[in-house]
């Protein structure tokens, strides 16, 4: 298959949009957060097209398209044919080249460039079988599809005979699984109604908002000022009422004691969880935090910025979380993804992925909806995070029905971007841009 296609070209843009104007993103460390992407578009010699980003903030956007186009030399003039029957081998050549890995390895602006690649070619293969990424994951043999992953620095944990037998374990009701979910999706969580920027009114209309249009989850941002913390949660907690489910995100702002501390003053609010209560590489920090605050029934939750699949690993293996939020834009794209929910099913932690960004929600369902048809064969206790921002800029964006993702049917990985967009938004030359600066 594929015999003769090959890729010809890739093209990078610096897209961003003006979300800071509105607080829309905004948290205690990202204050003023442009919701921005490097976008990556692959061409083949036979007019097929692969696209893929990963998620940026306004001027760091400008290096991670620079490290693409350095990386430019290991895919162009390459067979997809290469690619695809020996996945896991490409992956590690990208990763492990000799001169671009001093600059990670595997953490850092090379590896989100690394994302972005390897999420344009997974849609590419996706549109060559003519499937959405989802399906074509589910499809695929177990022995082909832990194939793609790599499985250095983690055999400790897993093995990859353990995973082909994991996803051989449940094969039976896959079938099953797949009409449930196309017929009722996969639940989902806001945070639309708790950007740290928001003053308290709008927090309480947008909660009153998604509790009519069915949610029952909800996530608010904290960790500037606990008086202030305390009160919106106590807004947030009687407008959404006591069985629903709230959760906290502090965005890595604090010590680990200091973590302990701020949120035995909120846990009569009952979160569900803490996320990111502290830096992103402490693993010990994040165990200590969740030793102390079991008491109190907070769990704790991290991931959208844990750099690699080793991280990951220790953090399961530390007991150190709860909920594994992976994000699709981070790490080294799905091949690395995979190896993460292998590890959190064999450890029995919840996978909750991240979504709070541009195209996160679009491409992160995927991966979920493989999670549930062909790894966990569950849903419980489990949300995909929805934020309501940019989608009308995607071919396919996502379909929420009553609180739930709907799978999309589309061939790929729903992050092509309308054309008109990307002239728009296109840094430093795109209208929206150009009046922005002369406004
Ligand atoms: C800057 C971004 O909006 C973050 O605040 C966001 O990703 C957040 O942490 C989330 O969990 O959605
Ligand atoms: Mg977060």
């Amino acid at each position: 298959m594929y015999e003769d296609i090959s890729i010809t070209q890739i093209t990078v843009k610096d897209l961003r949009f003006p979300t800071s104007l509105q607080h829309d993103g905004s948290d205690a460390m990202h204050t003023n957060p442009d919701y921005s992407c490097a976008y990556v578009l692959l061409e083949t010699n036979n007019n097929q097209k692969g696209y893929g980003l990963t998620f940026t903030l306004g001027k760091g956007t400008e290096v991670v398209t620079c490290c693409i186009k350095a990386m430019e030399g290991l895919i162009v003039g390459r067979k997809v044919k290469d690619i695809f029957e020996h996945f896991g081998n490409f992956w590690r050549t990208l990763t492990s080249d000799s001169q671009m890995r001093w600059i990670g390895p595997e953490k850092g602006v090379i590896h989100l460039a690394t994302a972005a690649i390897i999420n344009a070619l997974w849609d590419l293969w996706a549109r060559l079988e003519g499937k959405p990424v989802w399906k074509l994951l589910v499809d695929l043999p177990p022995e082909k599809l832990v194939s793609v992953i790599d499985f250095r620095y983690i055999t400790d944990v897993i093995t990859r005979e353990e995973a082909i037998q994991m996803l051989k374990n449940r094969e039976e009701g896959k079938a099953n699984r797949e009409k449930e979910l196309l017929e009722n999706g996969y639940p989902a969580y806001t945070t639309q109604v708790g950007w740290i920027g928001y003053s308290t009114d709008k927090v309480k209309s947008l909660c009153k908002e998604y509790l009519n249009k069915g949610f029952t989850a909800f996530k608010i941002k904290v960790g500037q000022n606990l008086e202030e913390d305390r009160k919106r949660c106590a807004m947030v907690r009687e407008c959404i009422g006591d069985t629903n489910v709230l959760m906290v995100d502090a965005n890595q702002v604090w010590d680990v004691n200091e973590a302990i501390e701020w949120m035995k003053n909120l846990a009569e609010f009952k979160p569900l969880w803490i996320e990111e209560p502290t830096s992103p590489d402490d693993i010990l920090g994040h165990a200590t935090i969740a030793k102390e605050l079991k008491n109190y029934n907070i769990g704790v939750a991290t991931g959208e910025m844990c750099c690699n699949r080793v991280m990951f690993k220790q953090l399961l293996q530390a007991k150190a979380i709860e909920y594994c939020q992976i994000d699709s834009a981070r790490i080294g794209g799905i091949n690395e993804i995979l190896a993460v929910y292998l590890m959190a099913e064999k450890l029995k932690v919840k996978v909750c992925p991240h979504a709070g960004g541009i195209g996160l929600c679009e491409m992160v369902q995927h991966l979920q909806f493989w999670d549930f048809i062909s790894l966990s064969g569950s849903k419980e206790g489990k949300y995909i995070e929805y934020v309501d921002q940019q989608h009308e800029h995607f071919k396919v964006p996502v379909v929420i029905q009553s609180a739930a993702y709907i799978p999309p049917l589309e061939p790929g990985y729903s992050v092509e971007i309308f054309p008109d967009t990307m002239r728009k938004h296109e840094f430093p030359n795109g209208e929206i841009w150009k009046n922005i600066r002369t406004s």
